[in-house]
């Protein structure tokens, strides 16, 4: 909505000039839907991004008749409050999901599809795509190997994560799943399984958007001056709800492998360590600090450092508007199973091993114009 009143695309790199005849959907027909644990209003969620100075001031106004309109369009979940039961969504809104007849997990995934389904339906969508945007899980060990073998466990037990269901119900529901986070959702074997079954596409893992972004641009060079780099740390500072789970040493675990992932694969073995702190005051801000060190001609020590400061949801919205639309493009074309062009957005690109942003960028526009 906010782009649709002229607010700036910056960070849409779709909207380049590389994108123009690719045939991407436009932005103004994207319809977003998802489910959310949040129970404050979208209208109170403005104010208070606005207030933080996430979102520019008076775009609150500009959008509020599209804030009203989907609003009016929230269904409660079972656990969800509307005003009148003293919760904060709108009094209008409704529990739906009858009890599942399906036991187990199996049930889990079934409700969720249909929603999918039933949001392709109300709208009338030609395609459907996913993107797990929720919290960072900490890592889960599947033990099933196959779609066969998990399609059994499914009604038995608790055999994957909510990530892993979300993709599932995604795949059951004939959507594309892009996964923003580095949670288990598409990495046990049996759940790409599932999706080629299905005839679909899948991407991720976890958005490159601030360090990992800078790194992935600064490490190619050091290899291509032949410079030896002997140590590279970096410490994330962060607030907000992502930082507010990363203090949690689990969710951080996974977060830590993926962040590390580029840097090891790039310049091989290094010292130093990647640290993210939680810093509750600085809400949606990031600032990620890097201290490298390198040595030059006949071993010359030298440093470099860089400080990055961002906002999270700034550095993250653009990307999704992105991914929506090829994945779009992806299901136009029929692409099934891994789509690692699409490792340009990735500190943990599926099925690639290219970490170079450059070369990440190159292979995107290459998929693009053989569409
Ligand atoms: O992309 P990047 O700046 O390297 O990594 C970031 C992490 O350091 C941060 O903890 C998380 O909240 C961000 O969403 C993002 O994943």
């Amino acid at each position: 909505a906010a782009l649709d009143h002229g607010a700036p695309a910056a960070g849409v790199v779709t909207e380049l000039p590389d994108f123009s005849s690719a045939g991407l959907v436009p932005t103004d027909q994207l319809v977003f839907g998802g489910h959310d644990v949040v129970e404050t209003p979208l209208s109170k969620q403005v104010e208070r991004l606005t207030a933080g100075g996430v979102l520019p001031a008076g775009l609150g106004t500009l959008i509020t008749a599209e804030l009203a309109e989907a609003e009016r369009n929230i269904t409660l979940l079972p656990g969800n409050r509307n005003a009148a039961e003293g919760g904060d969504l709108p009094v209008g809104a409704v529990a739906h999901h009858p009890p599942d007849p399906q036991p187990g997990q199996f049930g889990v995934v079934r409700r969720m599809a249909e929603d999918i389904r039933a949001f392709r339906l109300r709208y009338d969508l030609e395609h459907v795509v996913a993107i797990n945007v929720a919290s960072t899980e900490a890592p889960y060990e599947v033990d099933v190997d196959s779609a066969a073998e998990l399609r059994m466990a499914l009604g038995e037990r608790d055999v994957l994560p909510p990530s892993s269901l979300g993709a599932l119900a995604a795949f059951e529901a004939g959507a594309a799943y892009m996964d923003f986070t580095p949670s288990t959702s598409i990495k046990p074997e049996a759940v790409r399984e599932w999706a080629i079954e299905k005839g679909l596409p899948y991407g991720g893992q976890d958005a490159k958007t601030g360090e990992t972004l800078v790194k992935s641009v600064l490490a190619p060079m050091f290899v291509h001056r032949a410079l030896p780099v002997h140590a590279w740390s970096g410490t994330n500072l962060l607030g907000g709800g992502d930082g507010a789970t990363l203090a949690d040493p689990r969710a951080a675990e996974s977060k830590g492998v993926s962040k590390e992932r580029g840097l090891s694969e790039m310049l091989g073995d290094v010292a130093g360590e990647v640290h993210i702190d939680y810093v509750d005051p600085m809400g949606d801000w990031k600032t990620a600090w890097d201290h490298v060190v390198f040595s030059g001609f006949l071993g010359v020590r030298m440093t470099l450092q860089f400080t990055w400061q961002g906002c999270d949801s700034a550095l993250a919205a653009p990307l999704v508007l992105d991914l929506a639309r090829l994945s779009a493009l992806a299901l136009e074309r029929k692409h099934v199973g891994a789509m690692p062009f699409l490792g340009f957005y990735f500190k943990d690109p599926i099925e690639s091993s290219e970490h170079a942003l450059a070369r990440q960028y190159d292979a995107l526009v290459r998929w693009v114009r053989e569409c």
